[in-house]
């Protein structure tokens, strides 16, 4: 079935594009859809009505300056022609916990230390990558560390969408301005990016960089049992996971949950407690519940955000590829469209 999908107005104009060839009217005018995201750009009416064939698509109002678009087969918020069929209401969450890095590696304490990835880091995030290479992306958070953004690009690379993640540059106005860019297509192309230090692992005070055997030999087991997996007891000068929960959650809920809420499907690659964190929150897990959990490197999570609820659809142990996407009928769509595009 073809779809024609409203991309965005330009000075006058607006851009169609099309899954599959076919006819399809804007307005009074015939037009033809070539296939695999073929742009069209038409002088827009006040008022048109979109038809493929007998099949009326959208109803769109236009006005020079706004669009708004009416009608079942777009998802309002979403930018993607894939997702045009799914159901607005359902949308993907995915989370990663890095890969192993440098000091995963030597056992040492890292917390806020920006330290990169191992070779079988490496290995981890593309292997998370091929596995949600059929889930749909709209939007990625990371950390500022580099070993979460390691992880989400290198994740990136094997996804069949081929869309390319481009880090967005807030820090001040300049480099806002000088990483714009000036191809809606380009843009189109692309999956927004954002770092925050909210989703930092948790600060380790002045156990970063100590050898965590050392530490435990040093101070004894218990003590640094505590330290590592109590709820509300901090490392010295460092955060307890109570103080990472607090920043990491009141990002999530006031900077991802409004994207999930408007249709966008989102990744965040971040860290072992920052995302027990978001964990805890999101399965409502109590204090008691989330120091027992374990996440591990580069095994991504799948949540489905719908009717304001989470509903984790992919087991932290091991999902599997086939075992993801048997979980909604919304996602094997996805991968069904993925396939009959890219084959
Ligand atoms: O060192 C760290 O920053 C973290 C994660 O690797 O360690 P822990 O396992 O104690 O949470």
């Amino acid at each position: 079935m073809a779809i024609a999908m409203l991309q965005q107005t330009v000075g006058g104009t607006l851009q169609l594009l099309s899954n599959s060839g076919t006819h399809c009217n804007v307005g009074n005018r015939s037009v033809r859809l070539l296939p695999k995201g073929f742009k069209l750009e038409v002088e827009f009416p006040k008022r048109a009505i979109y038809s493929s064939g007998k099949r009326k698509l959208n109803v769109i109002q236009a006005s020079t300056s706004q669009t708004s678009v009416v009608g079942p087969l777009l998802a309002p918020s979403s930018s993607d022609t894939l997702d045009s069929h799914m159901k607005p209401n359902e949308v993907a969450l995915i989370l990663i916990r890095h890969g192993e890095s440098l000091w995963n590696e030597k056992n040492l304490f890292t917390g806020c230390v920006d330290v990169p990835l191992t070779n079988k880091g490496v290995e981890e995030a593309i292997e998370a990558g091929h596995r949600i290479s059929n889930i749909p992306v709209d939007m990625i958070y990371t950390s500022s560390l580099i070993r979460a953004q390691m992880t989400a690009m290198l994740a990136m690379t094997q996804h069949r969408r081929k869309k390319v993640p481009i880090i967005l540059h807030n820090e001040d106005e300049r480099a806002r301005a000088w990483s714009k860019i000036y191809s809606e297509d380009t843009i189109e192309q692309s999956i927004p990016v954002i770092t925050s230090w909210k989703l930092n692992e948790r600060m380790y005070g002045e156990l970063q960089g100590l050898n965590k055997q050392e530490t435990a030999d040093k101070f004894g087991h218990e003590k640094v049992h505590e330290w590592r997996r109590s709820y509300d007891i901090p490392p010295p000068n460092g955060e307890s996971l109570e103080m990472c929960a607090q920043r990491a959650v009141a990002y999530f809920r006031d900077n991802i949950e409004p994207q999930l809420l408007s249709g966008k499907n989102i990744l965040i690659s971040a860290h072992g407690n920052s995302l027990r964190s978001i964990i805890m929150y999101l399965d409502k897990l109590t204090s008691q519940e989330v120091i027992t959990l374990e996440l591990s490197t580069g095994i991504p999570m799948l949540y489905i955000f719908k009717e304001g609820k989470f509903i984790r659809r992919g087991s932290p142990v091991a999902p599997t590829e086939a075992g993801v996407y048997a979980y909604t009928r919304r996602l094997a769509q996805y991968r069904q469209k993925l396939d009959d595009m890219l084959t």
